[in-house]
This record gives structure tokens, sequence and C-alpha cells, in this order.
């Protein structure tokens, strides 16, 4: 019996004695991907009947509640949009009355008030929720109905979203803004993908623009071919971090003189200033000779980039940039924002007053500069045009710390006085916190390979503390390394995206408390528990698959632990669906670790080894922590960590 198809998941009910689902056409029920959504099918139906109102409505009106103790479900009454004079705890208190006694699925309902919290009844849980879990492996959390809905043509109201995260710029510091905008983009990549929308990752790296000139400047003196090929992204930025050393008193004395109202002209023509200019003409006017320098820089940073991010499993589809912008779409934005009186002279500049067009708080913005030069916004604006060409997107994402959101405001802004409001609609700012103190703790750390590298060994350094746990695990460089790396991406996603946090590499690297170590050990546990007993992850899933009611003997009410566990896993694609709407990577990691508390105080109340239990009753526990394992599993790759086995 597959329950992957609606007729199955109705046999499956069926076989529990509720009947199958109830077809609620008006209902944007999703009973494929969310089986809460089945429970919320069958409750709207005897709501229906016991409120006296449209089945649509009653599934519409009844909610997840936020914490378990207030029900599985809840209805608050209003939301039935009772007619005038009827009292809503009156109501509550009527349909309670003309609720069952003797429910299937659902215990006896009392009201609280204006509320009615619906509960699960343990029995029939596991003989549902774990084929149902079983049957989807990697996908239980993901929605498929996407996919399912016509399965001759799988593509079928498939949308595309295009998220640009990550984008370094090159030949410099990789901070904690570019970690945090790699982390959460991956996740929020994952999520849509999962969620049934082809995703394009973007990584736009700055890799145009005046520094590339004086980086130039900065290879002729400087730069070594030996140590460009074996480690580019360090020896990059140590020549520029050097030439630009060289420079600084150059700008300097053009900044005094600006500040004192002088002509900064002959400053800027001499020296440094000369060299970096002229190189960054040859670029712009395409010199073969300066282009494929630069080429070289920037495809030798790209590939040093790739190994890096495959330690996070991130790929991206495409490395763009600020260079790949073509001039054509640049004159095409500033051709329509001419045409429409939006583009000002300004100091021999181009500019927007965003003011004087509505936008208070937005001030002036240079589009382009007065040597003729394009702005990082100019960019970006024609690039939104290039990508929706490209890309035909329905919604495209930026992934960028909070310092930013003036100007992604201006971005939008500007395309919306293009006329533009409905490409404009589209775009989404996700932006975040600060990470504080993480240069100050990690040392002189300026790549993003240097902050894994840090975390590795500060976690393997935690790991050698146990040396008899440490004895025992076979390879403890790759451990470390997938336990570290969930030690900065747990601590970087357990608050809400616009919180700042302390970077605390012991804090972070802890078995104990909320963090990444402790979600890592909570699956190598569950995994030991299958792997200890002698049974098999397959023989385990066919067994429940064929066999579903064997799964009851362990659950009843007098032994909550299992029963609640089992809710907590019914609620995972509920979970996943509020993540895609708020772009928290905190509701996901939130959930997790409800998950984890469960489990911890299920091994001592059900135990699978070592115990006088009959084989039924042996797999029936067995195949609990194998469910609570698989939901772990599919967050955890949903956040971007890779599960380890043992640790
Ligand atoms: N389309 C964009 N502007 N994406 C974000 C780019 C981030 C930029 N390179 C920075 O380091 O701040």
């Amino acid at each position: 019996m597959s329950t992957t198809t609606l007729e199955g998941a109705s046999a499956l009910l069926e076989q529990i004695g509720a009947g199958p689902i109830p077809s609620i056409p008006k209902a944007a029920a999703h009973p494929l991907a969310r089986p809460v959504d089945i429970y919320r099918l069958y409750l709207a139906q005897i709501l229906a009947k016991a409120a006296g109102c449209d089945a649509a409505l009653a599934y519409d009106s009844v909610q997840v509640p936020g914490t378990a103790a207030n029900g599985d479900l809840v209805l608050p009454v209003p939301r039935l949009r009772l007619p005038k004079g009827v009292k809503p705890a009156e109501k509550a208190a009527e349909i309670a009355a003309a609720f069952p006694d003797a429910d299937v699925l659902f215990k006896k309902v009392v009201a609280a008030g204006i509320h009615l919290p619906f509960f699960f009844n343990p029995r029939p849980l596991p003989r549902f929720i774990l084929p149902y879990i079983f049957q989807r492996k990697n996908t239980y959390g993901d929605d498929l109905e996407v996919g399912l809905r016509d399965p001759t043509n799988p593509d079928m109201g498939r949308k595309t979203v295009v998220i640009d995260f990550s984008s370094p710029n090159i030949a410099k510091e990789f901070h904690a803004g570019h970690l945090r905008s790699t982390i959460i983009g991956a996740y929020i990549a994952n999520l849509y993908k999962n969620m049934g929308w082809d995703v394009v990752k973007l990584n736009y790296l700055g890799d145009w623009g005046k520094q590339f000139g004086l980086l130039a400047v900065g290879w002729k003196r400087y730069g070594d071919e030996e140590e460009l090929k074996r480690e580019p992204l360090k020896h990059l930025l140590d020549v520029y971090a050097r030439i630009n050393r060289d420079f600084k008193p150059e700008e300097e004395a053009r900044d005094a003189a600006a500040k004192a109202g002088k002509e900064t002209a002959e400053i800027e023509t001499k020296g440094l200033f000369a060299e970096r200019n002229a190189f960054f003409r040859k670029m712009e006017e395409r010199d073969p000779e300066a282009i494929g320098l630069w080429q070289r820089f920037r495809d030798i940073s790209i590939e040093r980039y790739i190994q890096t991010y495959a330690r996070l499993n991130i790929s991206f589809d495409e490395y763009s940039g600020e260079s790949t912008v073509q001039s054509s779409s640049i004159e095409e934005a500033e051709k329509i924002l001419k045409e429409k009186g939006i583009y000002e002279a300004h100091n021999g500049a181009w500019a927007i007053h965003f003011d004087q067009h509505g936008a208070k708080g937005l001030g002036t913005a240079i589009i382009r500069g007065r040597d003729g030069s394009t702005t990082y916004l100019l960019r970006d604006v024609a690039g939104v045009l290039e990508r929706e060409r490209k890309y035909n997107f329905d919604k495209m994402i930026y992934v960028v710390s909070s310092e930013q959101d003036q100007y992604f405001r201006r971005v939008f802004k500007t395309l919306e006085l293009m006329g533009r409001k409905d490409l404009a609609d589209k775009l989404i700012h996700i932006n975040f916190g600060k990470v504080e103190g993480m240069s100050s703790r990690l040392g002189n750390v300026k790549l993003l390979g240097d902050i894994l590298d840090n975390s590795r060994e500060a976690m393997h350094e935690v790991m050698r503390r146990n040396e008899v746990k440490y004895s025992q695990v076979e390879n403890p460089d790759a451990v470390a390394e997938a336990v570290g790396i969930a030690a900065v991406m747990v601590q970087d996603m357990s608050g809400k995206r616009i919180n700042n946090y302390p970077f605390d590499m012991d804090r972070m690297t802890a078995f104990e408390g909320d963090t990444g170590p402790y979600l890592q050990y909570c699956h190598a546990r569950l995994n030991s528990i299958l792997r200890k007993s002698d049974i098999t992850r397959e023989e385990l899933v066919n067994h429940f698959i064929d066999h579903p009611s064997s799964l009851d003997g362990d659950i009843d009410s007098d032994k909550p632990h299992g029963a609640d566990l089992l809710r907590l896993m019914a609620q995972y694609p509920d979970v996943t669906a509020m993540a895609l709407k708020n772009h928290e990577p905190s509701t996901i990691l939130t959930y997790l670790f409800r998950l984890a508390h469960q489990l911890s105080s299920c091994y001592d109340v059900i135990q699978v080894k070592g115990t006088d239990a009959s084989r039924e009753v042996t797999l029936a526990r067995a195949a609990l922590y194998e469910g609570a394992r698989q939901v772990l599993e599919n967050g955890m790759r949903l956040l971007g960590l890779s599960p380890v086995d043992r640790m």
C-alpha cells in the first residue's frame, strides 16, 4: 500500500478505521505532502456537521498551534464567521458537545474559551505516520504536489526563483557578511528546490572596478606566479593589501585636498592614481592584455572558490559578477531613466533624487560617476533586466546583509521609476544582522577556507578531550570537518536572521546546548540504535509498510513519549511550508531542537536493545527511531549540514 497516491493514503486510513480521505474540493490541502492535512480534512468533515458550517470554511479555520501543549490542531471559533449574536465561547462548547466521544483519529475535545484544541489519538499515529515517512524517505517534508499534480507533465506549475548569494569580492576579504549570505542563501536555495521550484543559484562576484586596476599595478610589483598557483586567493589578497599600503599616502593627499576645497585633478593624474586608472581604462576598452590578466585572476579565484564551497555542499549554477553585466543593458536602463525624466545631471555625474520621486528616506544616489564610470547601483539595475530575459524568473532573492537595506530599496525603487513595478515586485531582499568579533576571535582570517579550517580544528580539539570515544572514531578528520561546519552553521541559523550575534567558538563547538555538535550527536546516536540492533534499515522499512498494525504495541496514553515524538514528526512538512513563507532558517532549526529534546526523553523509556520485548515490539521501537532519524536527517540536509553516522 503506497501512501504516495491519494488512493493509497486513503486505503491506509481506511485500514485504521477512519474511512477514506474526505474530499473537500475548495480546501487548499496538500494531503500527499503533509500528513497533518489529512487529519485536517478529516476534522473539517466532523466540524462541518458539529458546527453546521461549510467544510471548506472549517478546513481553513483550523490552525496548527505554536506549541504542542495547545493541541495538534486548534480552531479559534470566531474564524467560523458566526452570525451576529452568537457568542464564540458558547458556540465552542456546543461544538465540543456534538463532537464524537470515541473518534478514531482525535481525542474528545474540551473547549478552552473560544478555542477548540484538538489532540491526535496516539494509537493510530505510528500506523499512519511511519509508513508515510518511510515511503518518502529523503523527500518527507518536501512539497511533492507540484510534480504529482499531473504525472504526464511534471513541470506543470513549476516556478523559477533566482537566488543571488555569497557574492564575495575578488582580491578582498571574505567577511562575516559573506559567510552569512552563503549559509542562509544555500539554505533558501535548498528549501525552494524541495518545495518544487526551479532554482538558479547565482554568485554575483565583485569583480569589476578601479580596484582591479590597482591590483594589476600591484601584480607588477609583488606578483609571484608560483604563489598564485599554490594559494591564489591568499596571494591576490596579499598583493592587493601591499599595493593598497603603497597607495594610501596618495589617497590621503587627495582626500585632504578635496576637504580643503582644492582641485584634486593634479594628484589623480600622477603616481599610482594614474597607473591604476590607466589600467582600468584599458580593461573598460577591452584591451586584450589587460582583460587577459584580469580574467586569469578571476578564473583562478573561481576555481578555488568552487573547491571551498564544496566543503559546504554548495555549488552555483552561474558565477556572474559586476563585470558580466552587458553595457547594452546598462544603456537600456539609462535610456529609460532619461526618457522618464528620472535621471538628472548632478555635478557632472548622473543621479536620481529619490526624495523627489515619492521615496522619502532614499536620498540622492549617483548612478554614473563624474568620470563616466558605472556604479554598483547601475550595474545591479541593469542586471535585473538581463536576468529577467535570461531566466524569466517568477521571483528573485538577494541574500545580503542589512547594511545594504537602503541600497536594495534604491535598486527596487529605480525599477519602479522606470515603469517596471511588475518586475520590482518580484524582487526580495533577504537581509541579516552582523556577526560580532569573528575576525578578532579567529585571528587574522580573511578567507572562507580559513574560517572552516579554524572551526574544524577547534572541533577536533573538543573531540580529543573524550579519549575513549575519540579512539573509536574511524575518520576523525572527516568527522571534525562535518561537525565543525555544523557548529558554524547552527550558530548562524539559531536566531532570527536580523539579529546580530557574537562569534563564540567555545559555545558553538560544545556538545551541550542547542548547538551543531549536539544535533550531529543526536543523529549519530539514532544511527547507532539501528546499527546495534540486528535489524537492517531495509528490513525495518519494508516490514512496516507491509504490516503497519504491528506498530501499535508500544504507543499508549500512559507512555506519551513515543506518541509525542510522532506528533512532532507529523508536523515537519508544516514546518517547511512555514519556513518557505518567512525565509527564516531558525524555523527549521527550532523544530529540529524540539525533535532532539523529545528524542532524549524517549531513550530511557523506549529501548530497542537488551529488553525482553517480543521481536514485533522491538521492530516497532526501532521503526520509531528510524522515522525520527529520517526527519532529523531531512531537516539537517535542508539547512545544509552533512549528518554524520558516527562520532
Ligand atoms: N546583486 C548584488 N548586489 N549582490 C550582492 C553583492 C555583494 C557585494 N559583492 C558585497 O560584497 O557587498
